[in-house]
């Protein structure tokens, strides 16, 4: 396991940073969450004036060996396709991204498949696709720590390039099983509760999905530990997500957390390291049932509720602007003082 050195926020600024907030022309907190997100990104920047820089999505592929128990509307071989999609520009993540100014990557982290032929692919490849987790745990606990250390790597690099926004998105048919088993497993909540219909099962396909995933459990009933788990049912890209999550965390970037499955890659992330939790912001609550019940867990308050359920890092991209929007809010608004702008009368005495 790379060791990570994770800071809870220093609080230090948090007065200065509230009475700015509140000199400015609006009712004191008609901003709502918009002003606690200005005062989250000026903390984690440590300064009254928050910058966004060179923004960045890293979009993990890789497949599952869970794809072939039927547990997905899709076949396996959508992963790989999907990759090329991306290369080409077409995926819904392509277009937001471009909307918004975020550099894109796009990483195999172990798709089924070879990419030789496209360098722009970021070639963090662990194998071609885990194991089945219905019959054995879906990778090594080596090949474990190789793909949090390849994440965490990536990360670094990027922030090396003066990134402090980085948004995480995934690719990988059946990686909703995945993520259903880790919150399962890390957050106690019972199986059904974390289960949802991924691509579009009908109720039949669900309710196979929820057998198989019922029986897995009980395959590997006593694994618990954080790593333990992630190896057991996780996924390569799910794993580099934690390893680049905590990374991130590390050098002091915002993190922008998209969906179901990268919300289950950050809890195993805030398992390791609670404190990762305090730079992360929730781009959107996902259609995927457990997702509203994993927010919940990490007491985390979504900025969008879209109905989306595509990941990709689609949700994240989406809030984007809004993120912006609340640094604009602190660096530009005038103050009460700088517009000549009365303040709010202070509470006439009573007359009874
Ligand atoms: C064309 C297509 C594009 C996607 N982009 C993201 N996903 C999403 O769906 C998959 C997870 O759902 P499940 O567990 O049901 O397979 C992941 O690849 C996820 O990123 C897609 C799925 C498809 C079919
Ligand atoms: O919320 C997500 O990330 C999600 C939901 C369904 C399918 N793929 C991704």
């Amino acid at each position: 396991m790379p060791d990570f050195h994770i800071q809870p926020l220093n609080q230090s600024l948090a007065a200065a940073i509230q009475h700015k907030i509140d000199t400015k022309t609006k009712p004191l907190g008609a901003l709502g969450q918009l002003e606690q997100l200005a005062r989250q990104v000026a903390l984690v920047q440590q300064t009254l004036t928050p910058a966004l820089q060179h923004p960045h999505m890293l979009v993990f592929a890789a497949d599952h060996g869970i794809a072939q128990e039927g547990v997905s509307k899709y076949p396996q071989e959508v992963t790989y396709q999907m990759v090329l999609n991306f290369l080409s520009g077409g995926a819904a993540i392509n277009v937001f991204s471009r909307q918004q100014g975020i550099a894109l990557r796009i990483v195999d982290a172990g798709v089924k498949g070879s990419f030789t032929e496209f360098p722009a692919v970021v070639d963090q490849k662990i194998a071609e696709g885990t194991c089945s987790f219905l019959r054995e745990p879906a990778m090594s606990s080596a090949q474990c720590e190789q793909a949090l250390a390849a994440g965490a790597r990536l990360a670094q690099e990027v922030a090396a390039t003066g990134c402090n926004v980085l948004g995480f998105g995934e690719m990988g048919i059946g990686n909703t099983s995945a993520a259903t088993m880790l919150m399962h497993r890390l957050t106690g909540l019972p199986l059904e509760a974390c289960l949802g219909r991924g691509t579009g099962l009908d109720d039949d396909q669900l309710a196979h999905k929820a057998a198989v995933l019922t029986a897995a459990a009980a395959t590997h009933a006593t694994v618990s530990a954080p790593l333990d788990v992630l190896a057991t049912f996780g996924g390569f890209e799910i794993a580099q997500m934690t390893g680049a999550m905590l990374a991130a965390a590390e050098a002091g970037m915002l993190l922008l957390i998209d969906g179901f499955i990268a919300t289950a890659a950050l809890l195993v992330a805030v398992k390791l390291h609670p404190a990762v939790l305090e730079y992360c912001v929730f781009g959107h609550q996902s259609e995927e049932t457990g997702h509203r019940l994993l927010l919940g867990h990490l007491n985390a308050r979504p900025l969008l509720s879209l109905g989306l359920r595509l990941g990709e890092g689609t949700g994240c991209a989406l809030a984007y602007p809004l993120l912006q929007a609340a640094v604009n809010f602190l660096n530009e608004v005038a103050s009460f003082e700088s517009a000549g702008v009365s303040q709010a009368e202070p509470q006439p005495a009573s007359a009874v």
